[in-house]
């Protein structure tokens, strides 16, 4: 194992290519580490940060840190799952959201009883195998490494089970979605029982929920009366507590709590409505709770 003056090095896998690698990168960056600039190297070394990056495919990377190989990783919630991996998810990173589903020609299926005894092409076996013992269906999974979605074109498979972003991949083939959704993704962070022991392991955590907390809520600030201030501090209870400071002006005080980003325009209305003037909203960066 690589040492250096923190110690053995935290070992986190990133995605080296496709749908998450790109958002992965970005999120590490945000947090403060050394991310590679070419596309073409397979690791490095953050020592400043006692960090070490593996960049993996994406589908293997629950494998490495189930099997203890590698301490942390960034990888679908999908891929984890039909991993079979004894890797745990501990954090939703918020992008990469996908729905995995059934699809078939546009019109000839429309529920799971259609799937008796019918060839299912996917890069999901494990997902799609467990689904359907779940449910007692009979049918023959078929393996593809991907653009599954010709494959019933081609002859190979009657159906399809499959990621789904927007929908355009499908309808480009004739197809459509059938049955109830299989399972929603998104990209997540993956430990294993024991890594959270490392020395790195929690500032990595905490940097990263920094970076989620801080990309998901944005700072208010408002002046109001002191006689509406509960009514206010009620709208906005911060996350810990809002910080209420006196003002020059007679009878006002200054109010600045962190607020969720989602419904924060609506907010800013209902503080108008009940006399708050001066309203802002500003961006944070970055934040330990
Ligand atoms: N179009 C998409 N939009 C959002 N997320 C996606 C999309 N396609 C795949 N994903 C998600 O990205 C993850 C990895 O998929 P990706 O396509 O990058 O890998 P792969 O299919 O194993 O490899 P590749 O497509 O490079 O052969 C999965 O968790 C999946 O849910
Ligand atoms: O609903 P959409 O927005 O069209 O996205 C879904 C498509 O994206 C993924 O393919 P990818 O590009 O990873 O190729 P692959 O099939 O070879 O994995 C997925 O397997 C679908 O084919
Ligand atoms: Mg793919």
């Amino acid at each position: 194992m690589t040492q250096t003056t923190h110690g053995t090095l935290l070992r986190v896998a990133v995605p080296n290519k496709g749908a998450l690698s790109v958002a992965a990168s970005e999120i590490l960056k945000e947090s403060g580490y050394r991310q590679r600039r070419d596309s073409k190297e397979l690791a490095l070394t953050d020592a400043e940060n006692g960090v070490e990056f593996f960049y993996l495919r994406p589908r293997d990377i629950a494998l490495y840190v189930g099997s203890g190989t590698l301490d942390i990783g960034i990888t679908g919630r999908d891929l984890l799952l039909d991993s079979g991996a004894s890797a745990k998810e501990i954090r939703d990173l918020g992008f990469g959201q996908s729905r995995f589903h059934f699809a078939g020609p546009a019109g000839r299926y429309s529920s799971l009883d259609d799937l008796a005894g019918k060839r299912i092409a996917t890069s999901y076996t494990g997902v799609v195998e467990a689904f359907l013992a779940e449910r007692g269906i009979e049918a023959e999974v078929i393996r593809l490494d991907g653009a599954v979605e010709t494959s019933i074109q081609l002859g190979v498979a009657d159906v399809i089970a499959d990621v789904v972003e927007t929908g355009s991949t499908l309808r480009a083939a004739g197809l459509a979605t059938f049955g109830e959704e299989i399972l929603r993704s998104s990209a997540v962070m993956v430990t294993r029982d024991g890594a959270e022991s490392h020395p790195g392991f929690e500032v990595f955590r905490r940097r990263v929920e920094g970076v989620l907390v801080a990309r998901s809520y944005v700072m208010m600030d408002y002046d109001i009366r002191s006689e509406q201030v509960q009514a206010a501090v009620a709208l906005t209870p911060g996350i810990e507590s809002p910080t209420v400071s006196p003002l020059h002006r007679e009878g006002w005080v200054a109010v600045r709590a962190m607020v969720p980003r989602d419904g924060s325009q609506r907010l800013m209305d209902e503080l108008y409505d009940l006399g708050a003037r001066g309203i802002l909203l500003t961006e944070i960066n970055a934040c330990r709770l």
